[in-house]
């Protein structure tokens, strides 16, 4: 009861507030008292309603008189975790899912009890079912079987084809994988894999990643001795894909323009081996604590964390830096596996992106000196926020010119024209574009 009470609260301040999940859940996990198991399955609720949420709503509406919109938030909320575990959660038996929904039910809106009993029942009769979306559309029937905002699925299928679209709506729904980052100034791959080993950690080498760690089974991570001491950070291996190709060279200096929470920056002074400059920017007060602590967590002393807007020109900065960074703020959709609730983006709240890419880009070069290195790289699929704003700059910047990346081998079609674009249908990791530019004169 107590977790389904916990799942319940997060999944209610998601709602009302439009909070995202992770934040939410980190938020109301702090002050619990619940063991890790009952954490684990209030988080498996947790996004596995976020993840369904438009499939939930179907199956409430075919079998409710009242329509899923209709309803108040709280008993929508109730109704979804009820539906959701019986029909998703094979731990959880069906008298349990109902007996716990109700109870909680009772606690919340009492007069609503024996409606949120009756509507559960119902899928419960109907379980074999029910299940299946019986839209003839098929863009809306992908998007509400994946729960996605309809022009999201309509738009990758107008780009990558319906059979890819499946893939990719298919290979979002797994569970993403957690990767470390070893602090390699710190200690090294083998001697941090004994010591999570130690903890029972289950653990497996990134065969083309040196630095990485594959994970599945590291819980409460903020609280971990070997995470406090700084022998670790989090990234998924796309994100090291881009420290990679940036490549900075010791004793050089590097601009990171959009840089918190800090990943990419602190990958950077890292391979830097702590010498050097890094100068790393963001437009946000509170974004920009997130990246002192990692720094001092690290162990960096290279960092020089600094409060500055990209879409500034900072002349100062003009032709001093051998290598600058522009990861930009995009719509995420390369990441719905790790942050569900993209998928029900408006189409209107991120069409401005591209515009605001191409301006941060164009910044971002000036401070680029002659033969150094201009790295623009999204976490999203995005052919307009990715290689058509990189072409758009390219345009208007003779001055630069796309660079073959080396030694990588992940998206062998595009590495040698200067960039890479990584699916998470096809290469296994979050979804990103990296693009290496050159400064030629
Ligand atoms: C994709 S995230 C960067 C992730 C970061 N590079 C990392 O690896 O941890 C984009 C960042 O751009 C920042 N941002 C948005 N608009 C900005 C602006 N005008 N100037 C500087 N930073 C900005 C956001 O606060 C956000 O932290």
């Amino acid at each position: 009861m107590k977790s389904r009470n916990l799942a319940y609260k997060v999944l209610f301040d998601i709602e009302k507030n439009q909070n995202y999940s992770n934040m939410a859940i980190n938020k109301h996990f702090k002050d619990c008292n619940l063991d890790n198991r009952d954490r684990g399955f209030a988080t498996e609720i947790i996004y596995g309603v976020v993840e369904n949420k438009i499939y939930l709503d179907y199956i409430i509406d075919k079998l409710s008189k009242i329509k899923s919109n209709k309803l108040n938030l709280k008993v929508k909320i109730l109704l979804r975790m009820g539906i959701y575990q019986i029909l998703f959660l094979d731990s959880v038996s069906d008298y349990a899912a109902v007996n716990e929904t109700v109870n909680l039910t009772k606690k919340l809106d009492n007069r609503s009890a024996g409606f949120v009993n009756a509507v559960l029942r119902n899928v419960i009769r109907q379980k074999e079912d029910i299940g299946e979306v019986k839209i003839k559309d098929t863009v809306d029937n992908l998007a509400t079987k994946y729960s996605y905002n309809k022009w999201i699925v309509r738009n990758w299928i107008s780009n990558f084809g319906r059979e890819f679209t499946e893939d990719l709506l298919e290979a979002n729904t797994e569970r993403p994988s957690i990767y470390l980052r070893v602090n390699t100034l710190k200690t090294t791959r083998d001697e941090l894999i004994k010591l999570l080993e130690e903890q029972e950690v289950n653990c497996e080498k990134v065969p083309f990643m040196d630095e990485a760690i594959k994970v599945n089974n590291l819980k409460n991570i903020e609280n971990n001795e070997l995470y406090k001491k700084g022998l670790f950070t989090v990234q998924d291996i796309s994100s090291m894909l881009v420290g990679k190709i940036l490549n900075p060279q010791k004793d050089t200096k590097v601009l990171d323009v959009c840089s918190a929470p800090g990943g990419k920056t602190t990958h950077i002074a890292t391979l830097m081996e702590n010498s050097g400059q890094v100068v790393s920017r963001d437009i946000f007060e509170h974004k920009i604590k997130l990246i002192q602590n990692s720094v001092n967590r690290l162990g960096l002393k290279n960092i020089d964390v600094q409060l500055f807007d990209a879409l500034n020109l900072d002349k100062d900065s003009i032709d001093k830096f051998d290598s600058v960074l522009a990861d930009v703020p995009c719509s995420g959709l390369g990441i719905i596996k790790r942050k569900p609730e993209i998928k029900y983006k408006e189409k209107e709240e991120i069409k401005d992106l591209p515009k605001l890419q191409k301006q941060i880009l164009q910044n971002a070069a000036k401070y680029v000196k002659v033969g150094g290195t201009l790295i623009y790289s999204t976490c999203t699929i995005q052919d307009d926020e990715n290689i058509e704003v990189v072409e758009s700059f390219l345009q208007s910047n003779k001055r630069f010119q796309l660079e073959k990346i080396e030694n990588i081998n992940i998206d062998l079609e595009n590495e040698d024209k200067g960039y890479l674009k990584i699916y998470p249908n096809v290469h296994g990791m979050d979804g990103f574009f990296i693009a290496k530019l050159k400064r030629v004169r």
